[in-house]
């Protein structure tokens, strides 16, 4: 790990992390009114990792987007590492459900793409680019374009991507759905690893209640639209963890029904 990775993160303190206040939202206007969330309160510690979960619709999308800034929130507060959120805030990195990869672009270019708006230096930007693609399995795939990669491969430089950036706060909206069951454990795994060498606080919408159990260290689980969070339950499994193991893991399972009872 490099010396200003292990350093993120450090300068916050737990209780600074993203804190949401009676956070209110609606979309439209006349009578095509959708009432998004309503009135959700929500408190992440600095260097956990939290999932939201809950039916389609719900608002997790809505709720991601108000913490990164994408979407300002109608009522209510929120404050990411003790800021209003905003778009575009160099301590925070959002990865959306599809992998948005520049198809012009070959692997190493597309992280670098992100990357240069932080990073003035190129050989540094490379040598942290090659590091992390060789981290994820992809050393020698860093010239190759996303058409001559598998989605799996496609995600993984989207994570890469994400990461690279050494953001405090990281956003994940469904990073993994469209992947097939073992290539979804590969990258659970990466992105775990990913997460505990930077210490950032990540939060991640998912529909998959074993992915949010076998990733986070809390699961919080919003009521059908409007979306307002009916449970937010610990999750105790001691870490490191692995996923593969964990589904052979009868706690785990107990923990997933648990979630669904919930969630019904
Ligand atoms: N830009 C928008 N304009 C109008 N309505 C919207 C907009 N974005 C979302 N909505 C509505 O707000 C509600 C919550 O949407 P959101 O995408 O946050 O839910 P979600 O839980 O992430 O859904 P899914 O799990 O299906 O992705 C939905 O009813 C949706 O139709």
């Amino acid at each position: 790990m490099s010396a200003d990775v292990a350093g993120l993160g450090k300068n916050l303190s737990p209780g600074q992390g993203i804190k949401v206040h009676q956070v209110s939202h609606i979309y439209g206007g006349g009578d095509r009114v959708v009432q998004a969330l309503r009135e959700v309160n929500l408190d992440i510690e600095v260097g956990s990792f939290v999932s939201l979960v809950g039916a389609s619709g719900c608002g997790k999308t809505t709720l991601l987007d108000i913490m990164c800034g994408l979407t300002e929130g109608q009522q209510g507060t929120v404050t990411v590492g003790g800021l209003p959120p905003r778009a575009g805030r160099p301590d925070t990195a959002r990865m959306f459900a599809r992998d948005a990869l520049l198809p012009w672009l070959t692997a190493e270019q597309n992280v670098d793409y992100a990357l240069k708006t932080r990073i003035a230096d190129a050989a540094t930007r490379r040598r942290r680019i090659a590091a992390l693609l060789a981290a994820v399995g992809l050393g020698d795939f860093a010239h190759a374009y996303p058409r001559q990669l598998s989605q799996g491969m496609r995600q993984r430089v989207a994570l890469v991507r994400t990461f690279s950036l050494h953001s405090e706060f990281v956003f994940l909206d469904e990073p993994f759905g469209a992947l097939d069951a073992l290539t979804k454990i590969t990258l659970q795994e990466e992105l775990i690893r990913l997460w505990s060498e930077t210490n950032s606080t990540v939060v991640l919408v998912t529909h998959d209640l074993s992915e949010a159990a076998a990733l986070s260290d809390r699961v919080v689980v919003m009521s059908p639209r409007p979306g307002r969070i009916v449970a937010d339950v610990k999750i105790d499994i001691p870490r490191p963890r692995r996923v593969k193991d964990l589904h052979s893991n009868p706690e785990f399972h107990e923990i997933v029904a648990d979630l669904w009872a919930r969630l019904e």
